[in-house]
């Protein structure tokens, strides 16, 4: 099969490819490229395999960077562009689940293919467009299946990752995962143990918000991962909610909301919880805040101030987290009402603690609560945001 009209993102990668062909090496496009091209998804870069020996990719290029030597890639800056290109390789002598410390490098590409974890990421393309499909990863391509490249077993033992993987994939591209692939990793979900949380974490993240996120997710507590990950052991029942929301949800934190809420965490329990998982600061307070926000969505309608407090950003992400529990939130009127607030910060305020001190207050506590009744006035409309007005209201 030949592609006749690559996309851009290729025709300006095409140059690095021959400058490895015209110095007489092997170069192909693989991975997620060549399968994004024929599933005409959206493809953000573009990576390629090669016979040359990472010293030899060095010596043709001017920018490089060794990204991982050891592993047999090196960053080619290229254009606008950077493209990895990855020595052809096994990954022989895997002691721990994990990718290995050291690989070895083979002559062929279809050595390099067959190590691969399933065969839609196992196709290349060489300069000409033409697809190297040595693993019918075209077929599976038109079943929508995700497959293992030969014997699932050995390609999860290899890398327990992939595991989550297929998962995750069957989430983004809406496929199913092969019978006996699926059955590989129900046999050995146990391996997933073995791999650092931050990769688990992305994976279960991109499957959360894939297209197909809700199948996915059964798929993943039916073979188990489920028990692999933290804080998740034992709560089948409360997450197999999950796959039968109505709507799946869009962001990371609303996806981490979502989780939390269904496993019934009490809130003093979320930031332990997101720091089993190693996110961020800035994200375990993103979420708790959501979740501090459903919480009194579900118990009055906001009033301007509590708005204002929360922000327009938490106010959407925890009407979407109502919304995807089946409790809906009117969110166009909170909108409207968050867009009417006076002010949206506090630097928006017409005055700030010095003008309180101008105005005879001496600093102290009374100084903030001041301010803050005077923001709470001006908040909710009953104080207009001059400064004529909020001189008024203070001396008064
Ligand atoms: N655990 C892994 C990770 C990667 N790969 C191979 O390396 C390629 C590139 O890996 P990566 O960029 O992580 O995944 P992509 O398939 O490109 O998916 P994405 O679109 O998310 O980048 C994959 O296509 C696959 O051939 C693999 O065999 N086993
Ligand atoms: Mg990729």
């Amino acid at each position: 099969m030949r592609i006749n009209n690559l996309p851009e993102i290729f025709i300006q990668a095409l140059p690095v490819l021959k400058t490895l062909t015209t110095a007489g090496y092997e170069a192909y496009f693989v991975g997620g490229s060549v399968r994004d091209l024929l599933l005409e998804r959206h493809i953000h870069d573009v990576d390629i395999a090669t016979s040359a020996y990472p010293e030899e990719v060095k010596e043709l290029f001017t920018h490089t960077i060794d990204t991982g030597i050891q592993h047999g890639t090196v960053t080619v800056l290229y254009g606008d562009s950077s493209y990895e290109i990855t020595t052809f390789r096994t990954e022989s002598g895997y002691q721990d689940y994990r990718r290995p410390d050291k690989v070895e490098f083979v002559q062929n590409l279809a050595e390099d293919l067959k190590r691969r974890d399933f065969t839609i990421n196992a196709l290349a393309m060489d300069q000409d467009g033409e697809i190297r499909d040595l693993f019918d990863g075209l077929t599976d391509l038109n079943q929508k299946l995700i497959k293992a490249v030969g014997d699932p077993e050995q390609r999860f033992h290899e890398d327990a990752l992939r595991m989550m993987r297929a998962v995750r994939f069957m989430s983004q591209l809406k496929f199913t995962i092969e019978a006996k692939t699926e059955a590989a990793i129900k046999d050995h979900h146990e391996l997933l143990s073995k791999i650092s949380v931050e990769r688990i974490r992305d994976e279960f993240i991109k499957m959360c918000l894939g297209q197909n996120a809700r199948q996915a997710f059964q798929v993943f507590l039916n073979t188990e991962l489920s028990e692999e990950v933290p804080d998740f052991r034992g709560k089948k029942e409360q997450l197999s909610v999950f796959p039968s929301l109505t709507f799946a949800p869009s962001t990371e934190a609303s996806a981490w909301a979502v989780i939390i809420i269904l496993l019934k965490l009490p809130n003093e329990e979320i930031a332990r919880f997101m720091r089993d998982w190693k996110n961020s600061n800035a994200m375990a307070k993103r979420v708790e805040e959501i979740i501090y926000f459903f919480d009194l969505l579900s118990d009055h309608t906001p009033t301007s101030f509590e708005l204002y407090q929360a922000g327009l950003e938490v106010v959407v992400s925890a009407c979407d987290v109502s919304r995807i529990l089946g409790q809906p939130v009117n969110s166009e009127a909170l909108v409207d009402q968050y867009t009417a607030l006076p002010i949206k910060k506090d630097s928006e305020l017409a005055i700030n603690g010095g003008d309180l001190i101008k105005w005879g207050l001496k600093p102290g506590p009374a100084l903030g609560e001041n301010l803050a009744t005077i923001k709470e006035k001006v908040v909710s409309g009953e104080l207009a945001n001059d400064v004529e007005s909020i001189k008024e209201f203070f001396l008064s």
